[in-house]
């Protein structure tokens, strides 16, 4: 091939989450919910002698990017534009490298499937630190809820059918690998039962509740951020805290009517490529 392909993944909020070490990375991962976000992050691979990753046009070191390009075997320059915030909850570096993966698949010398392709964009995440849940749940796009953890065939990975109007305010970001390196027990125990509780009554508002309760049981919520989360609540809207950024977003216009002056996007399909077509799906085995 030629031209260098490109690929758009959209940005993922989680609402809650437990955590599920395993030593193959493919299989680690985490269980919980969350949205894939119209906001996201466009990938372009170009072959290179030696890699470089580009994030808004500046040189960054990606470790789950720099994974992707390694399990693949290729060297290659990749650039990344996003108008999401890194590191605030968005799941930046899991787009980046389910974008690689997809986009890079045409420039080695193997041909792989999608899942082969989200399954290594999975463990390059995973062993970079930078996130458990986010590829799977941005390769799924929707609602994304994971039943269980890693990536394909390992995962499994169920949504809502729904489509909605979200908005978001970020305060600021949080070191998701200090998070997840700490004493993660009472979090990961809020995470199952707010899965378990989301799945008995699978819909939007049930998932909002559930993320307000989690963000609060698992102590992650900072003074700003259940400021913001109260101001919306007392407008009649619903918010909560994405996971793992000092940000907030909230259902339809909750912050706009809280007096707020947020980015609005909406929920997103999934990836797909520079023709606009939908190019991944992650099969729930
Ligand atoms: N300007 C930057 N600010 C923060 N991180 C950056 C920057 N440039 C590159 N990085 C790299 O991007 C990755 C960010 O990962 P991190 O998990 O913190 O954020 P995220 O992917 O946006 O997701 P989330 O906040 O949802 O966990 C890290 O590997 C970090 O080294
Ligand atoms: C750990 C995490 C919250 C980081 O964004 C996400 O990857 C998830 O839900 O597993």
């Amino acid at each position: 091939m030629s031209r260098s392909p490109s690929a758009f993944v959209p940005g993922h909020i989680t609402g809650f989450f437990s955590i599920h070490p395993h030593d193959d990375p493919e299989r680690a991962g985490s269980r919980g919910a969350g949205l894939a976000l119209s906001d996201g992050v466009s990938v372009d691979v170009e072959r290179a002698a030696e890699s470089a990753v580009v994030l808004n046009d500046q040189r960054v070191s990606m470790a789950a990017v720099e994974g992707v390009l390694d399990r693949l075997g290729v060297t290659a320059r990749v650039t990344i534009h996003t108008e999401l915030p890194v590191s605030a909850g968005f799941g930046v570096s899991g787009a980046s490298a389910l974008g690689t993966a997809l986009t890079a698949n045409a420039i080695t010398e193997d041909d792989r499937t999608e899942n082969e392709l989200i399954a290594i964009a999975h463990a390059a995440e995973v062993a970079a630190g930078t996130g458990l849940g986010d590829v799977v749940g941005q390769a799924r796009g929707g609602v994304p809820i994971r039943r269980e953890p890693g990536g394909p065939p390992h995962g499994q990975i169920d949504g809502l059918f729904v489509r909605e109007r979200i908005e978001y305010v970020s305060f600021g970001g949080l070191d998701t690998a200090t998070i997840l390196g700490g004493d993660t027990a009472a979090l990961s125990r809020a995470g199952e039962d707010a899965l378990a509780c989301l799945l008995e009554q699978p819909t939007l508002e049930r998932f909002m509740t559930e993320s307000r309760r989690f963000a609060r049981k698992a102590g992650l919520l900072t003074e700003r951020v259940e400021e913001t989360i109260t101001a919306v609540q007392n407008a009649g809207g619903e918010a909560s805290m994405a996971m793992l950024g000092e940000t907030v977003f909230a259902l339809g216009e909750g912050l706009t009517k809280a007096g707020y002056d947020p980015t609005v996007c909406h929920i997103d399909g999934g990836p797909r490529n520079e023709c606009g077509q939908r190019t991944t799906f992650l099969d729930a085995r």
